[in-house]
């Protein structure tokens, strides 16, 4: 059997709807967007594997996994991404949870994972409708401190790999998340008391009013990050595209050397959402050989994200 499995990894940012880009800057991000999604059409998959982050939408202090697969999922719509039910295949889910817990590797489930525009943007920016295809979500904690160390991802990803590979089915892996951004998500460290209860998951459901200002409060960051003046931890393209090169060799296993605190320092609180790509590319690995086909970076402000986007196929 031909194995026939590709990753798309790239950065996703709320702000993309909320900020303006340069003009140059928003053309060759918009040029980038329809190389990929020519890509995606192109391979045509019958499944989606989604490898993404969560920020305190759908997984709270209350019980905060390292990872966690979906056999049904929703996404909540926050920042005007689209709301609604993910086409979720349960057997295919239950079957590679049931893979991936063979292989020594604790994965946990939920039967009604919430997502939120960390999963769903590359699926609104490829197909414009998250229900296009069916998708498995595969949520990483990539922003609530402590994290797993960057070799379960590693393993993680491979095992789930391994499992795609006996799969008589065309399967696209996408990574969401990165690259170096600190973004002013409300963090445990720091939270008041009302915070507190937000980032536990247990002060209800967050109202309109609620919602709105904390979107808010990013998307000033951004507009103030973009003309020098917010107070957040600078990107670093140099880690990012560092990180990309070794992506990008085949050999992971200097991943496994990232700590979280380094992580943090060097590239932001959110620079963890690289794990995402981490997965995707592992999940690549334990097919066979592969190489990235096209490649994007840039630095944008305006975003507060390190932006890549990469295609891989299987050589
Ligand atoms: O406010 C949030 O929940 C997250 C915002 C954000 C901003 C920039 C890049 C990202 O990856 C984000 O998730
Ligand atoms: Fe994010």
């Amino acid at each position: 059997m031909t194995v026939s499995l590709a990753l798309l990894a790239m950065s996703h940012s709320p702000l993309l709807e909320h900020a303006e880009l340069p003009g140059d800057v928003s053309a060759e991000l918009q040029a980038a967007f329809d190389t990929a999604r020519t890509f995606v059409h192109d391979f045509d998959p019958d499944i989606i594997v989604n490898f993404a982050p969560d920020h305190y939408n759908g997984f709270f202090y209350t019980l905060m996994p390292a990872f966690c697969i979906g056999y049904a999922a929703e996404s909540i719509g926050d920042y005007g991404s689209q709301a609604g039910r993910l086409d979720v295949p349960e057997d295919l889910a239950r079957s590679i949870a049931e893979h991936v817990l063979g292989d020594g590797i604790d994965l946990t489930v939920s039967l009604d994972m919430q997502v939120d525009h960390g999963a769903v943007q590359p699926m609104e920016l490829m197909y414009s409708d998250i229900g296009a295809k069916p998708v498995v979500p595969v949520f990483i904690n990539s922003v609530a401190p402590p994290f797993t160390p960057v070799q379960r991802i590693r393993l993680l990803g491979e095992s789930i790999g391994r499992y795609l590979s006996t799969m008589d089915q065309k399967v696209l892996v996408i990574s969401s998340g990165g690259l170096s951004h600190d973004p002013p998500v409300p963090r445990l460290a720091t939270a008041n008391s009302e915070q507190r209860k937000a980032l536990m998951g247990t002060g209800g459901p967050i109202s309109a009013e609620a919602r709105a200002a904390r979107q808010q409060r990013v998307i000033d960051a951004a507009r103030d990050f973009a003309a020098g003046t917010a107070d957040i931890q600078d990107l670093a393209p140099q880690w990012d595209q560092d990180l990309m090169r070794i992506l990008a060799s085949g050999d992971l296993t200097p991943l496994d050397d990232f700590s979280p605190d380094e992580m943090t320092r060097i590239a932001g609180n959110s620079s963890h959402e690289v794990r995402t790509w981490i997965a995707g590319y592992a999940a690549m690995s334990a097919a066979g050989d592969y190489e990235v086909e096209y490649s994007y970076y840039r630095p944008i402000r305006e975003l507060i994200a390190g932006f890549g986007m990469t295609t891989v196929v299987q050589r």
